[in-house]
């Protein structure tokens, strides 16, 4: 779950791209990058880090012109350790094409194989962006005749491309002298929406937010399949290139990934939140009597609005037990293990007295690795709590992720083949409650009835693309655990260790 922005406008995007990328970092810390284009020319910078380091006043100066794009990184294949795998990623011809890319391709290898073999074209890293970006070069090239370009020609090529890729992607493109490009994969499974503002610039970003953060208004997402090009008059051109599209977005989304002020495929992500609070605390009922419970505490920062939900239904006080150091990023998109388990403490630390003889149930919006749970826990201990219940808005996560969330090992998750009791120990708290996968759908699929379906592969398994087998997931598997940084003594890519060694 890269974020991405788009933007053609009537003046400079340097610092419009700036600031939205600002407000999609909680989308990926590892890299960033933003390309603008003036006349025929196309200026890049990206780098390793977080945006407000990466780009300097030299760098910004040196981005001139009205169109470009801008992407934050949090790598699902290659690595976070390459400055070459930072986005956008350029080739030359035609036209020349720089592309940024939010999700995961499933058949990255096989089109990397056939685009060397058939199409005769190189592929420089492991990412999966770069492949993409050659698939869309190669595919525009067959749909263009000489040196203009028409919106049926950039249609034509977005088809074949959802005919050639697998997997998930929602994409924005630049294509030098013509015009920006966005499409978004035929499930829709990662989000994308456009906006505009008074003076007639048009963005496309992975989360309303940016629209708005930016002085744009939301005009609608962009829907699964369809593709978007907006040439270097402002003009729209809008058309559905995918022939089944269908929407199911990633409902790992609301849980986690996209900020509570965003509105993804008409769902606010904070009712999404409230309402997983709401079944949540149905749940507790059923394991932990409230009048047991003294307080609810949340584990910040995402599980805020599920932990005040469930407690006013409880009817316990909800109370602030743990401070976050706003200067350290979000734990669970960080590459390896041993970084995230450092950052929990560094981030979170408790008010003793909230914890003190009491009873306390920790809410937290998912467990996945287990990290924050098990030092969140200890830590409460540490502070002086009697009993130590927590409570998931999210069902366990069992499965590995395809589409573009870095969990692609099924040993390295919690509660992957472990039993409600066996997690609870390894965890290490008294109770252990857990929102169920129906309860999920529901609480979230009723706020637009609308949609199709989600991508709830993490927690049930079922791959909407339909096309994933065992071995794909062992091959998407190798492929990131062959992309360790070599120098992390305590990879990623860890087994959960029993109670007793932890
Ligand atoms: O079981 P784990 O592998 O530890 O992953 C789950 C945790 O990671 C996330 O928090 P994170 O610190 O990334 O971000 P937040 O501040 O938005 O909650 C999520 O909110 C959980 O707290
Ligand atoms: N999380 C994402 O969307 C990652 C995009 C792309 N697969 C990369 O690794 O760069
Ligand atoms: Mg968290």
């Amino acid at each position: 779950m890269c974020g991405i922005v788009g933007v053609v406008s009537p003046g400079p995007v340097n610092q419009l791209i700036y600031d939205a990328l600002l407000l999609l970092q909680h989308r990926g810390q590892d890299a960033a990058g933003i390309v603008t284009q003036q006349g025929s020319k196309v200026y890049m910078h990206k780098a390793k880090g977080m945006v407000r380091d990466i780009f300097r006043t030299r760098n910004m100066r040196a981005l001139p012109g009205t169109v470009g794009l801008g992407q934050v990184r949090y790598p699902t294949a290659g690595n976070a350790y390459s400055e070459e795998e930072a986005q956008p990623f350029y080739v030359n011809a035609p036209f020349g094409i720089t592309l940024s890319h939010n999700g995961n391709l499933t058949n990255a290898q096989a089109l990397k194989a056939e685009l060397f073999s058939t199409d005769h074209r190189h592929i420089n890293t492991e990412s999966d962006t770069e492949v993409l970006v050659n698939v869309f070069a190669h595919e525009l090239e067959k749909t263009t005749r000489g040196l203009t370009l028409k919106p049926e020609d950039v249609f034509g090529a977005v088809t074949n491309v959802h005919k050639r890729v697998r997997g998930s992607y929602a994409v924005v493109t630049l294509i030098a002298g013509h015009g920006m490009l966005a499409f978004r994969d035929p499930y829709g499974i990662r989000p994308l929406c456009i906006g505009r503002s008074a003076d007639g610039t048009v963005m496309i970003a992975s989360e309303s937010v940016t629209l708005e953060g930016t002085g744009h208004k939301f005009e609608r997402n962009v829907q699964p399949g369809e593709a978007i090009f907006i040439d270097m008059q402002g003009k729209v051109h809008a058309r559905q290139c995918a022939e089944n599209p269908q929407l199911h977005p990633c409902i790992f989304e609301f849980v986690y990934l996209a900020r509570p002020d965003s509105e993804l495929d008409g769902i606010s992500v904070y009712q999404a939140r409230l309402n997983l609070g709401e079944t949540l605390a149905k749940r507790v009922i059923s394991t932990v009597p409230p009048n047991e419970i003294d307080v609810v505490i949340p584990i910040p920062e995402s599980s805020r609005p599920s932990a005040m939900q469930l407690a006013q239904l409880l009817g316990i006080p909800y109370r602030e037990g743990f401070v976050k150091n706003r200067y350290v990023g979000r734990t669970f998109i960080m590459p390896g293990q041993a970084v995230r388990k450092k950052s929990v403490r560094q981030k979170l630390n408790t008010i003793v007295s909230e914890f003190k003889g009491r009873n306390v149930l920790l809410v937290d919006d998912s467990i996945v690795r287990g990290t924050t749970s098990r030092e969140i826990v200890q830590m409460a201990r540490d502070a002086g709590a009697r009993k130590v219940y927590l409570a998931s808005a999210a069902p366990p996560v069992r499965f590995p992720n395809v589409y573009g969330i870095d969990m692609p090992t099924p040993e390295e998750l919690v509660a992957h083949g472990r039993s409600i009791e066996e997690i609870r120990e390894i965890i290490g708290c008294d109770a252990l409650i857990y929102q169920d996968v129906d309860g999920m759908k529901r609480a979230i699929g009723s706020l637009n009835p609308k949609i199709e379906g989600f991508d709830a592969s993490c927690f049930d398994g079922v791959y909407v693309t339909g096309d994933i087998n065992a071995e794909d997931i062992a091959r998407i598997n190798e492929a990131r655990i062959g992309q360790e940084d070599p120098l992390e003594e305590n990879t990623s890519r860890l087994a959960i260790p029993n109670p007793q060694e932890a």
